[in-house]
This record gives structure tokens, sequence and C-alpha cells, in this order.
């Protein structure tokens, strides 16, 4: 049975599993909040990228971007299935070398990257690095002639395209705080920096327009506005690019009234029109990256939650509060973010009422999701949050001097724990004494 258009069951306890095993045995074993991720969905997600590319011919690479995710374990498991990686810091950079991930198959972004991650990468040699900003050439350049090095880098460029989602994961539109203007002549510029630097193989260029996007007009029409630049390029430079890097972005269910493509369809879309644009230019066809992170990872977690107090407020609403919240989960507060839940340990008992899930942060925006229908419920009870894999453990913060909950990996219906739940001790960690 699905739950809510949910790939999950509920057992003969009525109990929610994920990967065969019962919520309700994970919420006891390792305590609440809890982060759970079916593998077999990770894996499968990453495996119709990887394959639609295949079974079209088309040479591709595909990079997790791990900002969604990034633990060892996960990267270990985008290290088994031949993907890319996507790092955007040194932090995550370091959770690659830690993960053993290929370093040739690492990909640096940033906006703003330090003289010390252009540094890190160089030393490690990592496959490709996807330049910003004209500081970052400077940078870049300075650092690869003191180390008598060269680099395989592709240039960010925002192509002036509103993709339809939040404001704040929007990313190719003209007014970004990403990547090179392709309207404003700033891109041709940096091509002009980075083209003719005898230390800079220029691969070709990067776009990414924006994440939870669900439809692919959006991208074919970025594709559009690359060639356009690509073809007047090739006129005055006799430029071709060999890569062609689109980025991310791949809509996922969060709640019923979302409707995403099957991945393959982005990667066919995608496909289509970059193959037209090169048969009208007479290029060869350069190789494609994607950049998923979301696609990959969101829809394989749900999180656990114990249910604490309950606060009825009649004609006006009825709160629920559970032991996480912005904490572990900020989407909702930052984005005002959609997400499904059921009581895990009643998951086939008939709704009978809304309640607004509070979270336990000392903050009144600290709401994971507003009039949700749930059945009669008591304290002690567990919801599970759908749809979390991504951008949750990854933006979890300290606030409240809340630790950060365990990641538990469930594949062939045996749980493994990935992250240890953090401890007070931890949280103090790096704190020191003024007395
Ligand atoms: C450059 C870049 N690539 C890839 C991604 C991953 O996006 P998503 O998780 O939506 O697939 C992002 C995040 O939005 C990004 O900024
Ligand atoms: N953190 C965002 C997406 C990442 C945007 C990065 N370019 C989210 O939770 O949706």
């Amino acid at each position: 049975m699905l739950i809510n258009h949910h790939p999950f069951q509920v057992n003969q306890h009525g109990h929610l599993e994920i990967g065969g095993l019962d919520t309700i045995m994970l919420a006891e074993k390792y305590g609440t909040p809890l982060y759970v991720y079916d593998v077999a969905m990770i894996r499968k997600n990453a495996r119709t990228f990887v394959h639609t590319f295949k079974e079209l011919g088309v040479k591709a690479k595909v990079a997790y971007a791990s900002k969604a995710f990034s633990t060892i374990a996960m990267l270990q498991v985008a290290k088994q299935e031949n993907l890319y990686l996507d790092v955007v810091s040194e932090g995550e950079l370091y959770t690659a070398l830690k993960a053993e991930f290929p370093t040739d198959r690492i990909h640096l972004h940033g906006n703003n990257k330090s003289i010390e991650e252009l540094t890190m990468a160089i030393d490690h040699n990592i496959g490709c690095i996807v330049v910003d900003n004209f500081h970052e050439i400077d940078l870049l350049t300075r650092i690869l002639q003191e180390k008598n090095k060269k680099a395989d880098v592709l240039m960010r460029v925002t192509p002036g395209v509103e993709s339809h989602t939040h404001d704040y994961i929007m990313t190719g539109n003209e007014d970004s705080k990403f990547g090179f203007n392709l309207q404003n002549g700033q891109a041709e510029a940096a091509f002009k920096q980075l083209n003719q630097h005898e230390a800079i193989h220029l691969k070709g260029l990067h776009c990414h327009i924006g994440s939870q996007i669900f439809e692919t007009e959006g991208f074919v029409r970025t594709t559009d506005i690359l060639f356009n630049t690509l073809a007047d390029w090739k006129e005055k430079y006799d430029y071709t690019p060999s890569v062609l890097n689109l980025g991310g972005g791949y809509g996922i269910r969060y709640t019923a009234e979302d409707k995403p493509l099957p991945y393959d369809t982005y990667v066919k879309d995608l496909v289509k029109a970059v193959e037209h644009h090169v048969s009208k230019l007479n290029i060869a066809m350069p190789e494609i990256w994607l950049e998923p992170g979301r696609s990959i990872v969101g829809e394989a977690g749900i999180t656990l939650y114990t249910i604490g107090s309950m606060k009825e407020i009649p004609g006006v609403r009825n709160y629920i509060s559970v032991d996480g919240g912005m904490t572990d989960n900020i989407r909702p507060a930052l984005y005002q973010a959609k997400y499904d839940a059921v009581i895990a340990n009643r998951a086939n008992k008939p709704v009978t009422r809304e309640v607004t899930v509070a979270g336990k942060a000392c903050e009144s925006g600290d709401q994971l999701i507003k009039d949700l229908p749930i059945p009669e419920v008591e304290s002690g009870d567990i919801l599970a949050v759908f749809s979390t894999g991504a951008y949750g453990y990854s933006m979890a913060s300290h606030y409240n001097r809340f630790t950060n909950p365990a990641v538990v990996f469930i594949e062939d219906k045996k749980d493994k724990l990935v992250v240890r739940r953090e401890t007070y001790e931890d949280v103090v960690r790096n704190d020191l004494s003024y007395e």
C-alpha cells in the first residue's frame, strides 16, 4: 500500500515501514528525531539518470550534488554507483576525501571560493573546477602558476532564465549571486580570459537554473540561450565546448500536490534540446554533465519524531509538538516548504482531525507542517515526515543547542547507523572557558 503517494508500506501492526523495516522499531532502537534512508531508493534514482544517458548513447557524467546530503556513508554509496560528485566547500571536499571518493571524479563549485579551497582542490587533482567569478579567475590562475599546474575548468554562466520555484532556490536568473552574466558581456570577458590562459583547459559551460523544478521547458530554454552564445563564440573565437553542464534541480514529491516528472524525462528532453543545437551548429556532441541532488536522496529519506505536548486553541488551531523541528529541517521556515507526514504507529487509522506540527525550537515560525490530517494521537506516538532526505540533515543547526539527530541507512532489510546522534559534549566541544 502506498501512503499518500509515498513509496512506503504499512505492516500488519499498522506501522509504517521503510525498506521493509518497522519505523517504530527504528525509533525505539535509535531514538528520535531520526533521519532514516532507504538506500535501494537512492541507488534506483542514481541509476535512472545514468542508465537513461546510456540508453540514449550519449556521453555523460552524473555528479551527485552532495550539498543535498553529505556524509561519508552517502558519498560511499555515490562512489559505489559510479557517480561523479559536486562539492561546494572545503568541508564537502573534506568529506569526499574521507569517503575516499576518487578525486578525479569530484567537481568544485562555489561563488566565493577561498584560496584554501582552491589550493585543496588543486593539490588533490580534482576533476574540474567550476569557475564562478573574476576574483576566482585571479586566485585560480595565481595558484596554478605558483604550483606549475593546469586545471580543467567549466565556466558558470547565468542565462537569465527565471525557473518556476521559490526565489531563494532560483539561481539562473539575471539578478543572481552565481556565475557570469550572459547578457551584459561579463561571460564573454571571462571566456576570453579563461580560454587563452595556458594553465586553464576550458572544457565548457555550466548552468544551474534552480531547484525543485517540475517541467523541462526552463531547461530547454536555457539550452537555447547557451547555444546562442556558443554559436557566437564559435564564429568569433572558433570555440566549441567539450562539456555542457546543465546542473540539477529536478523536482520531487513532498506532498500530493507535487507532480514530479520521471527523471528520465528530464534527461531525454535535455539531450534532445542539445542534439538539436549541435546538429544546427554542426559541431561534435559535447559530453552532458548533470548535478542532481534532491532527486537522488530527497524521497529516499524520512524523519521520525516523537510527539510530546499537544495544544488545542478552540476555533483557531490544534498543535502537536515534536522533539525536533527547524533545527533538523529548516525548509518550512526558510522557503515555506510543504511536507506530508503520518503517525507511524497508527498509519492505517482513519483521519479524524487536522493539526499543525510544531517544532521544539524557541521560534513561533518553527512549524514543520500546517493543517496535517491525522487520526487520534497520544503523546509518545511517532510522527514520520516524508521526503526529508535532501537539505534536511545538511542544513541542520544547533539553535537552542539542540544536538543533530542520528542517521540510519536501511538496505536489504538491515539497519545501519551511519551518523551517530550528537551528544551535548559534541555541542560544547569547541567552547572555551572565560573564567
Ligand atoms: C550548482 C548546483 N548544482 C546542483 C544543485 C543541486 O540541485 P538539486 O538538489 O535541486 O538537484 C544545486 C542546488 O540547487 C546547485 O546550486
Ligand atoms: N537548500 C535548497 C536548495 C539548494 C539551493 C542551492 N543552489 C533547498 O532546500 O531546497
